[in-house]
């Protein structure tokens, strides 16, 4: 799969103060990209970069096989984003906010215009004013008003900050039919990672302007957790480290959580062996949470 986007060593200095060091990773095409990383750790100064409103002070970025250093505008001509907040005209409808656009760039065909408008799913609000929109529906048209360029990459900050649980389920659904329906690659900052686990493919984890990880979301979480609830909690987690070796913590169920890939046999056993009650074992998937306090010796996120 050919890249859409390709970050090579960026870093960027401000007054003598690195906030990014050597960023490197890639977006392939019809792959949604996280970019993760607490409040901070330089998303934002990334994003922008590579929307080509800041210029590293080293590194390489390119989008499409384009150079933002060498060939800017075909770099842009590629890359619809919202950083920040979209903005529009409140008092106009959602529709005349996007043919205000068309009429700077006429190249814009009206039939374009219609499809991406059916395609955020706002076809039964477009022509009310944007000032009755709520929070997820500008993000809609804020999407829409990205989209009209026809860019290979759309690039979202934080594009869930403020919705409700009900908001961020539908904009997931709307990333996700985004990336189906249409020749279109998404990178999109977070600092949830709930969040990017379920939307992304691939994620880049950022702290204090570096990154840590980059995988496949799905090897991320692959380390297996295994939960035991027992009578006898505190006598559990002694015999779980002294015989084992196996470092523990109980969670707010009173139940004890560690990582294991072992086969449990033998250590089921000893449990019941030495009396404690066993009322349930099972596996689960390591979180990507779980595993970000791994990476970061204890650094919480978000
Ligand atoms: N123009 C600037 N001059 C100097 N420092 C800056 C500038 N812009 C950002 N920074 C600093 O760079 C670091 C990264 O900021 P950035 O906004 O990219 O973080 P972020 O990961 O997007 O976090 P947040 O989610 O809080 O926006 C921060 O420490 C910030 O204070």
């Amino acid at each position: 799969m050919k890249d859409i986007l390709e970050l090579e060593g960026i870093s960027k200095v401000i007054k003598g103060r690195t906030i990014l060091d050597d960023i490197s990773f890639a977006v392939k095409r019809g792959q949604i990209y996280g970019f993760l990383g607490p409040n901070g750790a330089g998303k934002t100064m990334t994003l922008r970069m590579i929307a080509g409103l800041i210029r590293p002070s080293k590194g390489r970025i390119s989008i499409c096989g384009h150079s933002v250093a060498k060939s800017f505008v075909k770099a842009m001509e590629n890359v619809g984003c919202i950083i920040e907040y979209p903005e529009f005209y409140e008092f106009m409808s959602g529709y005349d906010n996007l043919m205000m656009l068309r009429a700077m760039e006429p190249i814009i065909e009206k039939s374009h215009v219609r499809d991406t408008i059916e395609l955020v799913g706002m076809s039964h609000r477009i022509n009310d004013r944007v000032s009755s929109y709520s929070l997820g529906m500008k993000q809609r048209l804020g999407i829409a008003q990205a989209l009209m360029k026809k860019p290979s990459l759309l690039i979202l900050d934080e594009p869930t900050n403020g919705l409700d649980p009900a908001g961020i389920k539908e904009f997931r659904e709307l990333l996700k039919s985004l990336v189906s329906n249409s020749d279109i690659s998404i990178l999109l900052s977070s600092h949830l990672l709930s969040e990017v686990q379920m939307i992304c493919d691939e994620v880049a984890i950022i702290m204090h302007g570096r990154i840590i990880r980059t995988s496949k979301v799905s090897d991320l979480t692959m380390g297996r957790k295994v939960i035991w609830q027992v009578d006898d909690v505190q006598r559990a987690v002694g015999l779980l480290r002294n015989e084992f070796d196996i470092i523990s913590y109980v969670d707010d169920d009173n139940a004890i959580n560690a990582f294991v890939d072992d086969d449990l046999t033998e250590i089921n056993e000893a449990l019941v062996n030495s009396g404690i009650g066993l009322r349930t074992v099972f596996r689960t998937k390591r979180t990507l949470e779980e595993l970000f306090i791994e990476l970061t010796g204890g650094e919480t996120i978000g």
